[in-house]
């Protein structure tokens, strides 16, 4: 018999809340949608607080829905309907200084890998490919690692969905915040949105050497870095105080954007940094009202600039509105199912298969 709304809701009717109802009288259930044997549906607490008590009933309630008959794979997702109240980092930490001497290049303790996302021109997806691979990458399984190095425009709090402040329990380190089971760490945590940050290079090198080794991440088998756009001080300090294990470059199918991606192929070929591969990110648009697939910012440019270079192409990625509503909504669209949450598989596959991630 196939599962049906009605089915599902009965199910998470029997699910009581630690205060009292159920999860359905509660009205806590959202965006419940039934596709064939796959369930998704959101549980929406009041607040964050709410939110980390309900974890069990998030997993009773999944465990409800994949015992009902005809159930193939089943998504449930806790959020929070208002933000988290904000903590201050703690007294006697503060991101922003002069770099510190460093005698060569280090990873910070338990972090095997490193991986650069970057891109020569700004607005190609960087910071969204950076999202939707860490994500992809933990539901491999992978224990992963995101820091938004984009210092002057932070985007990774509102992509990955974070509302909270970097919190620092001893004044002296960070703990990241957790979203969608990659631990995260971003300027943006440590500031209010609409703040600008307005410092010289100096400053923005120190921040980074403190993001990268003032964080407790832990074991980490990948940390990904959301670099800024262009070939600045912050790529500079990435490339010299780390072992990287390589990066990967971003670019639309475009001219001007290709112009762009040349130059950071070009300062990582300098900076002796192994380029693992590019992505063609906007690629193909197709119309989901009548099917019809348009290239509006061209196609197949990245991947014949690879060919040209000697470096793997690691794949192209549909330009889509869900992309964007994903990225906006802060739940990207690799937790999902969908096409492009298969190319992200197939990318995180691709990457974990070549010892990269
Ligand atoms: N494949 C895609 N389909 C649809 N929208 C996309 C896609 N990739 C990125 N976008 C959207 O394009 C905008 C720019 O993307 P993003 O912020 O990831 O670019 P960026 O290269 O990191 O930019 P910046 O230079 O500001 O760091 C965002 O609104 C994002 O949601």
């Amino acid at each position: 018999m196939p599962v049906t709304r009605d089915s599902v809701l009965a199910a998470l009717r029997r699910i009581n809340l630690p205060d009292g109802g159920d999860l359905v009288s509660r009205d806590m259930v959202r965006a419940l949608n039934v596709e064939g044997g796959t369930v998704r549906f959101v549980i929406e607490a009041a607040n964050a607080g709410q939110a980390a008590a309900l974890e069990p009933v998030r997993a009773a309630a999944q465990s409800a829905v994949e015992a009902l008959e005809g159930v193939v794979a089943v998504s449930v997702v806790l959020t929070a309907h208002g933000p988290a109240p904000r903590t201050a980092p703690a007294k006697g930490l503060k991101i922003g200084q002069h770099p510190t001497p460093q005698k060569g290049p280090e990873n910070p303790a338990g972090i095997d890998r490193i991986l650069a996302v970057a891109s020569g021109k700004g607005g190609v997806g960087k910071s969204t490919v950076a999202s939707n691979l860490a994500v992809a990458l933990a539901r491999q399984g992978r224990r992963v690692g995101l820091l938004d190095a984009d210092i002057y425009g932070p985007s990774q709090p509102r992509m990955m969905g974070v509302t909270r402040r970097a919190a620092s329990p001893d004044g002296k380190r960070l703990d990241p915040v957790i979203a969608h089971g990659v631990k995260m760490i971003s300027i943006g945590l440590m500031m209010d949105e609409g703040q600008a940050v307005i410092w010289r290079g100096p400053m923005l090198m120190g921040a980074l050497q403190q993001l990268l080794g003032q964080v407790n991440w832990g074991e980490l088998d990948v940390l990904i870095v959301d670099l800024p756009p262009g070939t600045g001080d912050i790529q500079l300090t990435l490339c010299q105080r780390t072992h990287l294990t390589g990066a990967i470059v971003v670019s639309t199918p475009q001219d001007v954007a290709l112009l762009d991606a040349r130059k950071a192929i070009d300062m990582f070929d300098k900076l002796k940094t192994p380029l693992l591969g590019l992505i063609e990110n906007m690629s193909t648009y197709v119309c989901p009202n009548c099917g019809h697939e348009a290239h509006i910012f061209g196609h197949g440019g990245v991947a014949a600039e690879a060919e040209k270079l000697g470096v793997p192409f690691l794949g192209a990625l549909p330009l889509a509105l869900e992309v964007r509503r994903a990225g906006d909504a802060g739940r990207p669209v690799a937790l999902d199912e969908g096409p492009v949450a298969v190319a992200y598989d197939q990318l995180a596959t691709r990457l974990v298969g070549g010892g990269m991630a």
